[in-house]
């Protein structure tokens, strides 16, 4: 599903060169799920934005269901990510003029792939039935995150990319979102890889990995 053999990123800053990313391999099967944790700044949002394809590797391959990115220019990259690819973030980037259901309907059809029946299911299951018309700023932020989570998941994505996505929700709702969340991956059987910085939210996932000085070490979970 997701392959990462290799990977080296290193940026320019004005200090000079940051190595942040040093020799990474990773595996992620269909329907497999996988944590990553480290400390602030070890990498792990770049890591994200490599495998979503977002930013390249100076070396390194990446592939998403067999296809390489490394091969692909960018209009090529952004059609697997519509395709293939549900991003979910902290901040819940959903679009302020749209209300829910267009906002869920979004990547769908922006994908083509837009399949009515699914998005009811979906809408039911965020529990945002009979919220259809509201606009963003008229939810929750738990809410708002249930809806960008299930817009990442309106394209049936084989992999969902998430980064933090707890990270601004207090306990009570981050434990909500996560509960669907992990719900919703399991019933569209996609692979998911979450970054996140607590070992609670991390402990339901299948694996979890740690970054640490550009390189991964493996963890039991
Ligand atoms: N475009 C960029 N240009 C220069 N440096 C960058 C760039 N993007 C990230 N970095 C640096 O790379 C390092 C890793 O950043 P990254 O955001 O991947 O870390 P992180 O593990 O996700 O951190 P956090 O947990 O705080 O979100 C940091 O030192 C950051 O300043």
């Amino acid at each position: 599903m997701l392959a990462l053999q290799q990977i080296h990123k290193t940026f320019s800053t004005p200090q000079g060169e940051l190595p942040v990313l040093n020799g990474i391999d990773l595996t992620l099967q269909q329907g497999e799920s996988l944590a990553l944790m480290g400390e602030s700044g070890s990498g792990k949002s770049t890591l994200l934005h490599l495998a979503a394809g977002l930013d390249v590797p100076d070396k390194g391959e990446i592939s998403i269901d067999g296809q390489v990115l490394s091969s692909l220019d960018e209009p090529a990259r952004a059609k697997l990510r519509r395709q293939y690819l549900g991003l979910v973030f902290q901040q819940f980037h959903l679009v302020p003029s749209l209300n829910v259901i267009d906002n869920l309907r979004l990547q769908a059809r922006l994908a083509g792939r837009e399949d009515s029946e699914w998005t009811a299911h979906l809408l039911a299951r965020l529990g945002l039935s009979g919220r259809e018309t509201y606009y963003p700023e008229q939810l929750s932020g738990g809410q708002q995150q249930r809806l960008a989570i299930g817009r990442a998941l309106a394209v049936r994505p084989s992999l969902l990319l998430a980064d933090e996505p707890t990270g601004n929700l207090d306990e009570q709702s981050a434990d909500t979102v996560l509960a669907l969340l992990l719900e919703l991956v399991k019933e569209t059987r996609c692979a998911l890889l979450m970054v996140t910085h607590s070992a609670r939210v991390a402990a339901p996932l299948n694996r979890l990995v740690r970054l640490h000085l550009g390189r991964l070490e493996d963890h039991c979970s």
